[in-house]
């Protein structure tokens, strides 16, 4: 599903990324982790095409564009959007050509507010909420895009218990639906119910578990 292939990329030629191969299964949860600065927003973007390798390559077997979450604290403090523009912007590819999003756009983004618990937030300005609760904003943006890899950087930091489960949840919905999902982390907890653990230092893998049995996800759709 997604190749990284002999990838390097350096910020004004100080190295964030060695060189770093990976071949990453569809439907499969990856969990990227290790300590600050050892390179897992970078790796993240390279993946979601929005960092270009500066050599290697990033291959995707799918021609949907992945969904890329950002951290909430790489926004911008003054993006003058409601929390309902934010997300139904994940259904701007999907829109009919300079047309407004029709019903079925709309009830997709209705639907991934509700999943992360921020109907009632619909109206607010992303920029007046707290930091949980616009990092609650960015994912369901993610999870409004349908695309088949999800890509969500630290999505869990920062976030209350109810907030996090409510993430995980989502994750696991996505999963079960198919979708290969790749998240960085430093939460052992995520670390735990990860199918395959990545783990950088200084821009190199230092481990790759490979794939795993997945033994959390029933559980927690079930409970
Ligand atoms: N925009 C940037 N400009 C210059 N250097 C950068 C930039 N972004 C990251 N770096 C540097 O690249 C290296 C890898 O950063 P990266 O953000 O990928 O690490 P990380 O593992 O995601 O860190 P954290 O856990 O703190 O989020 C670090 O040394 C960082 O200082």
């Amino acid at each position: 599903m997604v190749i990284v292939s002999g990838v390097r990329y350096a910020y004004q030629g100080r190295r964030a990324l060695g060189e770093v191969s990976l071949a990453l299964e569809r439907g499969v949860h990856t969990v990227v982790t290790g300590t600050n600065g050892s390179g897992k927003s970078t790796l993240l973007a390279l993946v979601a095409g929005a960092l270009k390798p500066q050599s290697g390559s990033v291959t995707l077997t799918t021609s949907r564009r992945p969904a890329f979450v950002i951290q909430h604290t790489r926004t911008s403090e003054i993006l003058p959007c409601t929390v309902r523009q934010t997300v139904e912007m994940g259904r701007w590819p999907h829109r009919s050509w300079l047309l407004p999003l029709g019903p079925q756009n709309r009830r997709i983004g209705r639907d991934a507010m509700e999943r992360l618990g921020i109907s009632g937030l619909a109206d607010r300005q992303l920029a007046g909420l707290s930091g949980g609760q616009r990092q609650r904003a960015l994912i369901a943006q993610g999870l409004a895009q349908e695309s088949d890899i999800l890509i969500l950087d630290e999505p869990t930091a920062g976030l209350d218990s109810a907030a996090h489960r409510l993430i995980r949840l989502a994750v696991d919905e996505e999963l079960l639906r198919g979708v290969t999902v790749i998240e960085s982390s430093h939460s052992p907890e995520d670390i735990e119910r990860a199918e395959r653990v990545v783990t950088l230092e200084g821009g190199l893998v230092i481990s790759d578990t490979g794939s795993m049995f997945r033994p959390a996800i029933s559980a927690t759709l079930t409970s």
